[in-house]
């Protein structure tokens, strides 16, 4: 399968790897330091599995339409990325996000209508340039969006499990959408606005029953907007919590390396749909606010 990589920095690297290993045709796309460092040396992962690689890596988008075209920039990142990569969007090319976060494959239907949805529980961090650790394994689950079972994602699905990314099909992909978003909206503003790592708010009471209210407050418009859940938010939650203990989460690295982090994707959307609906989210507005806060360098 001919497979572009939109956006490849830690998981986006991982997950191209993984299937240039295995056989498939995989153009990578990313930054020209990390692209450089990949056609000199290859693309070495490190940590769960060890071995190097070697796709094809380039800046921008090859002219020839992909088969598979793997979003994985961050969401601030996803129009300006599907702007630039729409001549190489061809009548058959399937794009899927593997992003956090809700609204990037709202962005990706309005340049093609083969839409697939994903989340990943897969944790990678580009250590250097050409160098990118796999911290953690996962599930990748996968499907067409926002519904229906086209027999690509099937193929899909296959492909992934034989690169060794267990990945499961799912007709539901918009709830599980949901369901990662509304656990990234408790875990990650609570873990960057204090510094702390994960296993933290299992361990303090407070912090816990705080991130089970953020939850909740999710449930409560996802719910009212139609969605449904294939695995309860907070069962989701726990389970998260403690396999990621030892994490710093992702918003939490980002605002530590003064990065824009993905909070508007996040909690910013969970209270956009909210207020569409005339549901009042304080929490996630609360949240919300404070990670703008951190991120804006004029407030110290
Ligand atoms: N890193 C992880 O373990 C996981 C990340 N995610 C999600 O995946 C997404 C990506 O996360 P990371 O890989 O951690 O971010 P990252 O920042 O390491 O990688 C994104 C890459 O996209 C590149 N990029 C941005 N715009 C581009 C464009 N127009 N053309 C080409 N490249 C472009 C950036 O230079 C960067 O290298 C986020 O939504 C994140 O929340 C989801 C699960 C796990
Ligand atoms: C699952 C979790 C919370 C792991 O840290 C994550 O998705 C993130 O850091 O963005």
């Amino acid at each position: 399968m001919r497979i572009y990589v939109l956006g490849a920095g830690s998981i986006g690297s991982l997950f191209g790897a993984l299937l240039s290993e295995a056989g498939e045709d995989v153009t990578l796309i990313g930054r020209s330091e990390h692209m450089r460092e990949i056609n000199e040396r290859g693309l070495k992962i490190v940590g769960i599995k060890e071995f190097t690689t070697y796709p094809k890596a380039l800046t921008e988008m090859p002219p020839e339409p992909p088969d598979l075209l793997i979003l994985s920039t961050k969401s601030h990142s996803t129009p300006y990325a599907l702007e630039c990569a729409k001549k190489s969007i061809g009548p058959n090319t399937w794009i899927l996000s593997i992003q956090n976060g809700l609204g990037n494959e709202e962005e990706a239907l309005k340049y093609s209508e083969n839409v697939l949805g994903g989340i990943t529980t897969n944790g990678a961090v580009l250590e250097k340039w050409g160098v990118v650790r796999w911290v953690g394994e996962g599930i990748t689950i996968v499907g067409q969006y926002p519904k229906g079972r086209e027999i690509f994602a099937d193929e899909v699905v296959k492909i992934f499990n034989k690169a060794g990314l267990k990945t499961k099909l799912s007709e539901n992909i918009v709830g599980w959408k949901w369901v990662k978003a509304i656990v990234n909206s408790a875990i990650n503003p609570i873990g960057a606005i204090l510094g702390i790592k994960n296993g933290k708010i299992l361990e303090e009471e407070y912090l816990l029953e705080l991130a089970k209210r953020v939850v909740k407050e999710g449930c409560h418009v996802a719910t009212q907007l139609g969605i449904e859940f294939e695995k309860h938010p907070i069962e989701f939650l726990i389970e998260t919590l403690e396999n990621t203990q030892e994490n710093y989460n992702s918003m939490l690295q980002d605002i530590k390396r003064r990065k824009k982090t993905e909070v508007d994707f996040i909690n910013g959307k969970i209270v956009e749909y909210g207020r569409e609906i005339g549901i009042e989210t304080p929490l996630n507005f609360a949240l919300w606010s404070l990670v703008k806060a951190k991120e804006n360098p004029q407030i110290k």
